[in-house]
């Protein structure tokens, strides 16, 4: 309705008594309709009285700069802030305890051994880092079997990391990542069969244990990544069988699609599959039915969370998740593809790194996610500051 057409409306009310009752507002906002009329006839009279009249045209509804001039109301506009709570950093814990080594191909990081874990922390805790997610990298000669047997020795690298941080920032909230394919000789996120093929009940078997050990040592939440069907039952039964079922987070990486973006994170583990790949068990790009049913599933079986990743190429899906598992918080891992992609992109001044990694974490809030597994954590915790 345009604004003259509306005077036209609210005087020809005035003259033919009180308005009829819209449906619209309840009875206690009536008077504050009848105030606007008033207020608004009265404008109307001002103006027809006037010398020059006073000439309002176009829709009040084209108007909107009103409501972002303001760096403040700008910020108003989003329905979700990032705030330093959603964000979960991820870190890469290496067997060669005294290391500190760069991954080239993922800007920034770090392989992590023990011994450099809590002073690479500490300045994060400070700035207010609330929580990690811990991947174990073996990179000592022999390690890898075709079971994945280092995942879960109580001296490797992940259990050793779950107790130090345990001991040394006890707000600090734990995940694990729990997947063999760190692990075993040939790189698969499970135990194969004699063709190559995942054998699910045996790897469900063999993950749901690596799980419990992490949540034993002192995990605040596990996370399977390896896809197998079954394995957030597999795992929450575990948990209930064992006790800890009420203090261990289950978050499933649900919706996780195969694709090209996890090279770099595969160069920081160590974990690029011997032969094949895995699009037999994650996700194809274009399953969005598929990863439906996966997060509708993991629900049924027990998670606490669920996830979707890689996340920017997946906001559909993200906004899917929201949806579907609308009484729960919502994770979407912003992969080390995307992480490399926007640095790169940066780096070639296509835009700036740090507006576009407002950007991008913005678009995964609007989709619908509640927590962001972020490279970029370090980064948001200098920047949220200002
Ligand atoms: N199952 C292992 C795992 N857990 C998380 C990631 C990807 C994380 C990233 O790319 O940042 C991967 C890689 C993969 O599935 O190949
Ligand atoms: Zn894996
Ligand atoms: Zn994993």
């Amino acid at each position: 309705m345009s604004f003259s057409s509306l005077v036209q409306d609210l005087s020809l009310r005035d003259s033919n008594g009180p308005a009829p009752r819209r449906p619209g507002p309840p009875p206690s906002q009536a008077s504050t309709m009848d105030d606007r009329t008033s207020h608004i006839s009265r404008a109307m009279s001002y103006a027809s009285t006037a010398a020059t009249s006073v000439s309002i045209s176009g829709d009040i509804s084209s108007q909107l700069h009103g409501g972002y001039f303001h760096p403040l109301a700008r910020a108003w506009q989003a329905e979700r802030q990032l705030t330093k709570s959603m964000l979960i950093y991820p870190l890469f814990i290496t067997d060669g305890d005294d290391d500190m080594v760069l991954i080239p191909s993922l800007p920034g990081q770090h392989q992590l051994g023990i011994n450099k874990l809590v002073a690479f922390l500490e300045p994060l805790v400070r700035k207010g880092l609330r929580s990690v997610i811990l991947f174990g990298v073996p990179m000592k000669p022999g390690s890898k079997d075709a079971l994945g047997s280092a995942a879960d020795d109580p001296e490797g690298p992940v259990i050793r990391a779950i107790r130090l941080i345990r001991r040394r920032f006890p707000q600090m909230f734990i995940c694990t990542d729990v997947c063999l394919c760190e692990y075993t000789s040939h790189g698969h996120c499970g135990i194969l069969r004699d063709d190559g093929s995942l054998n699910n009940q045996l790897s469900v078997d063999r993950i749901s244990d690596v799980a419990i050990a992490y949540a034993k040592a002192g995990a605040h939440c596990v996370a399977p990544s390896d896809m197998n069907d079954g394995r957030i039952r597999a795992i929450k039964l575990k948990l209930i069988e064992e006790g800890i079922a009420h203090k261990t987070v289950l978050m499933s990486y649900s919706a996780k699609f195969s694709g090209c973006l996890y090279g770099p994170f595969r160069d920081a583990a160590g974990s690029a599959p011997s032969f094949g790949d895995r699009k037999c068990y994650q996700l194809p790009p274009g399953g969005r039915g598929l990863a439906r049913r996966a997060m509708q599933r993991d629900i049924g079986e027990g998670a606490d969370i669920i996830m979707v990743k890689p996340a920017s190429q997946y906001l559909d899906i993200i906004s899917d998740a929201k949806e579907i598992g609308k009484d729960m918080p919502v994770a979407a891992y912003q992969v080390s593809g995307e992480f490399a992609m926007i640095h790169a992109g940066a780096k070639a001044g296509v835009f700036d790194l740090k507006t576009m990694a407002f950007e991008s974490t913005e678009g995964i809030l609007r989709a619908g996610a509640t927590i962001i597994v972020s490279y970029f954590t370090p980064e948001f915790l200098d920047w949220l500051e200002h």
